[in-house]
């Protein structure tokens, strides 16, 4: 069985021209003129482009006494409707227990996934078990490792365990990242504001202000020089951080930064809503800032010093929410955004003129596929790719809303926001999962996609790293000690 995509306009990171795309066994297999297929999906006035790929997410995930309520079912699926064919996870070792162990957990998870999937490997407690299973989780196929600097007595590794996890990374060609938050400064602050009566979810936003992101993001960027690996920051969301990102780039460093679609469009007001619900609804770390830092963010996608949009999808439900009623630290930390990560980047980075087409392309897509090592299976609109394409029609228009989501929650973060640019066909592996508005996935489709570690930026930084690496002087004439 084949598929044609004619009458469309391919769109990739860095190409724009007419041509059809005939796919056959989850794989494109031409691209070219007057292509034809035993079955044909009209992209008149459409982009093909490579299907999204959101580097971050947390489906189903144990969280401040409760679980993220997507799980890999509902969840990819909502990824799909919004023209995403593809998450890379979080698989989380509770305190004490082994990597493989957790990875065990979140196998079992995604084989109800709609779409393919990946995972990165947290890092929440440092031992020998940890260190020696390191490669283990690599030979498995999965070559970045989370580490949380923040969520204190819960997640968050201090100095002396990242650096270690870091020269670890370094050693079996591995990529760190990071989630940027100077921990013990939030604890302290949050301890403040609850002393003094400040309970609400806007107390949130008052213990993790930016410079707490700042100085970690420095941090984290500095052990990681040290420890010559390369660095990911996720979910970035202020001028601090960019500015300490953006100047380690400026020196040469490998460092990369992912800003997320709700820091990007959505700011701190959120959290001066009168109604209780809706301010802890958009509770999440780092919070909203203001409109100072997210000029700063679409600048960085510009400009380049700012490399993914993700989503960090964790999706609590406003009972969930309601855990932190009268004690802003027990409402669970997370918001969606998988459906609409793609209809409002377009809508505010394209139509707006802030994104090329290209540009949307690297940040939603093939910058995530190259970084994270599975470009061009991933990512690539190429002959011999997986066949992960949105056909995306730019002036089909909607109103985001709840009331039609995929997402199992009873809300959303955009809810009212007015979208144009929006999904026709989505295809994962070959597979129409959305044809014009309809949902046709099908659970259990996704595969786990494997990544090799070792990639050009280990590589190339190791090198770099032994060259230049402090060397004995070698002395001839050395003076005896002593008088
Ligand atoms: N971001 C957030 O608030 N929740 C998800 C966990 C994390 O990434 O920190
Ligand atoms: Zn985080
Ligand atoms: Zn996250």
């Amino acid at each position: 069985m084949t598929t044609v995509i004619k009458n469309g306009t391919i769109v990739t990171a860095d190409l724009t021209y007419k041509a059809d795309v005939l796919v056959e066994g989850g794989r494109i297999t031409a691209i070219g003129p007057d292509l034809k297929g035993d079955e044909t999906l009209d992209a008149t006035g459409c982009y093909v482009m490579p299907g999204g790929i959101d580097p971050h997410t947390h489906l189903e995930m144990p969280f401040m006494g409760t679980y993220s309520s997507d799980d890999f079912e509902s969840g990819t699926r909502a990824a799909l409707a919004g023209g995403t064919t593809m998450v890379v996870d979080f698989a989380l070792p509770s305190p004490g227990q082994g990597l493989l162990d957790a990875l065990k957990m979140w196998d079992n998870k995604s084989t109800r996934a709609n779409c393919d999937y990946s995972f990165h490997m947290a890092v929440t407690w440092w031992g020998e078990q940890v260190f020696d299973e390191m490669p283990r989780v690599v030979a498995r196929g999965i070559n970045t490792f989370k580490h949380f600097m923040a969520y204190k007595g819960a997640l968050m590794v201090n100095d002396d365990e990242m650096f270690a996890a870091f020269r670890r990374c370094a050693e079996i060609g591995a990529i760190p990242l990071v989630h940027a938050e100077n921990g013990d400064v939030v604890a302290e602050l949050q301890a403040k504001l609850l002393a003094e009566g400040n309970n609400g979810p806007e107390a949130h936003a008052y213990s993790r202000p930016a410079e707490v992101e700042g100085e970690a993001t420095n941090r984290a960027i500095m052990i990681a020089d040290m420890a010559g690996v390369p660095l990911y920051v996720v979910h970035v969301s202020s001028e601090d951080a960019h500015e300490a990102i953006r100047r380690a780039r400026s020196l040469g460093r490998r460092v990369w930064g992912e800003p997320l679609i709700q820091h990007l469009t959505l700011d701190d007001s959120e959290y001066r809503h009168p109604d209780w619900d809706h301010a802890a609804r958009r509770v999440m770390s780092p919070p909203f800032r203001d409109r100072k830092h997210q000029d700063s963010l679409w600048a960085g996608l510009a400009s380049g010093s700012l490399s993914v949009v993700a989503t960090d999808h964790c999706a609590f439900t406003t009972e969930q929410k309601r855990y932190g009623l009268g004690d802003f630290t027990r409402i669970p930390n997370g918001t969606g955004g998988l459906e609409d990560r793609m209809p409002m980047l377009w809508t505010h980075g394209v139509n707006t003129g802030r994104l090329t087409m290209n540009e949307f392309v690297a940040a939603t897509s093939t910058n995530s596929a190259k970084i994270l090592n599975m470009y061009p299976r991933k990512g690539a609109i190429l002959v011999g790719a997986d066949a992960d394409i949105v056909v995306w029609d730019p002036k089909k228009s909607k109103t985001i809303t709840a009331a039609t989501q995929q997402s199992a929650i009873d809300y959303n973060v955009f809810e009212g926001k007015e979208v144009t640019g929006l999904p026709r066909f989505t295809l994962t592996r070959g597979k129409v999962a959305i044809h014009d508005g309809e949902v046709r996935t099908e659970e259990g489709h996704g595969q786990f996609v494997a990544r090799e570690p070792s990639g050009a930026v280990n590589k190339a930084l190791s090198t770099w790293k032994e060259l230049t690496a402090p060397r004995k002087v070698e002395r001839s004439g050395i003076p005896a000690s002593g008088v």
